[in-house]
């Protein structure tokens, strides 16, 4: 490749309400852009990060900007990954790179890669945990939503009480849960049996990353997710016997390149495929929607908390996520799906 400029922003993205996690409040969501040029075209990529890894916003500026003489250059995608490190930096760079290339190509960047043309995509819509009635209210509030992902802390009886109350808010929706690594081994028959009698599908991360071993020999007739303990290619084999599918995210695994890398590896070893993300506007939720055609579950919910996304921006019709060929990558329009 030739030469590239390189510009590199941070943005603060403002929540629309206060996300609480144990100890912490998140008001925005910061992000780095990158932005790649050459003479004639322009490619962008936009990353959150890993925040339980310590890769913010300060973080990826500091990868980037070790690595900008060898980005300048104008490595290949394939090269990228040799360059830097998965994470949020990387995948900056990696969705930056595919744009730029779909645009000399002059073509959308899934028929760069090789993808039939896209289609939109049923997406969960996140429960961030709160008060069982504050949740149900919420799950009433995403109205247009068929699939709800509840997100739970490991306190065993008032996270079924969540569940419940969303269940009962909600007959007719798609049930999952998160638990982002907070339950314990000894807690799972327990919290699988509970969960069976509101018919969730699907349960997220329940232990704490290094716990894998801990999961060899459950018997769950609810499918688990491995997030946190699948960071990227290398953590794939590792689900096997442990995890039933793996939530890939552009920002743990250091973008789109290695994330088809990872769909693909995980299919050939029998494992389900969820796109998941780490917060971030329309241009993050993106290139995951390319990805997300590859998925069996798909959670692209990331705009639906900031107060200004950009314009244009995803879709969220019926349920389903949509991204346009103005949002990134130019993906060709489809029939029924006007952006704003
Ligand atoms: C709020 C998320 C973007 C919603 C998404 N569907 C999701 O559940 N994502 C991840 C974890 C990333 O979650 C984040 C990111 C962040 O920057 C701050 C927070 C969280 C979170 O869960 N709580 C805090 C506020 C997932 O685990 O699948
Ligand atoms: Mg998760």
């Amino acid at each position: 490749m030739a030469r590239l400029t390189i510009s590199v922003a941070t943005e603060k993205l403002q929540l629309l309400k206060p996300f609480r996690i144990s100890g912490h409040v998140f008001e925005a969501f910061e992000v780095v852009v990158v932005t790649l040029g050459d003479s004639r075209h322009q490619g962008r990529g936009e990353a959150c990060g890993v925040y339980y890894l310590g890769d913010n916003a300060a973080h990826m500026l500091a990868v980037l900007d070790g690595a900008s003489a060898a980005i300048a250059a104008g490595p290949t995608r394939e090269e990228l990954r040799a360059i830097l490190p998965p994470g949020g930096a990387r995948n900056a760079v990696d969705c930056a790179l595919w744009e730029l290339e779909a645009a000399r190509a002059g073509v959308p960047v899934w028929q760069l890669a090789g993808k039939a043309a896209p289609r939109p995509l049923r997406t969960t819509f996140t429960l961030g945990a709160d008060a069982p009635k504050a949740m149900a209210t919420t799950a009433l509030d995403y109205a247009q939503a068929h699939a709800i992902k509840i997100k739970l802390t490991g306190e065993l009886d008032l996270d079924l009480e969540r569940v419940a109350a969303v269940r009962a808010a909600r007959p007719d929706a798609w049930l999952g849960v998160d638990g982002n690594q907070g339950f314990v081994a000894g807690q799972l028959d327990a919290l699988i049996a509970g969960l069976q009698l509101q018919d969730v599908r699907l349960l997220e991360q329940p232990l704490a990353r290094g716990h894998e071993t801990e999961l060899e020999g459950l018997r769950s007739p609810i499918p688990l997710a491995g997030d946190e303990s699948i960071l990227s290619l290398r953590d794939v084999a590792s689900a096997v016997g442990r995890y039933d599918v793996i939530n890939i995210k552009l920002d743990k695994c250091g973008g789109l390149t290695e994330g088809l890398l990872m769909a693909q590896e995980a299919r050939r070893l029998g494992l389900g495929v969820m796109v998941g993300n780490m917060g971030g506007s329309s241009l993050s939720m993106g290139p995951s929607f390319v990805l997300g055609q590859e998925c069996d579950i798909v959670d692209l919910d990331g705009p639906i908390f900031l107060a200004n996304d950009r314009r244009p921006g995803v879709e969220y019709v019926d349920g389903d996520v949509w991204s346009g060929p103005e949002v990134w990558g130019g993906q060709v329009p489809i029939a029924g799906f006007t952006s704003r």
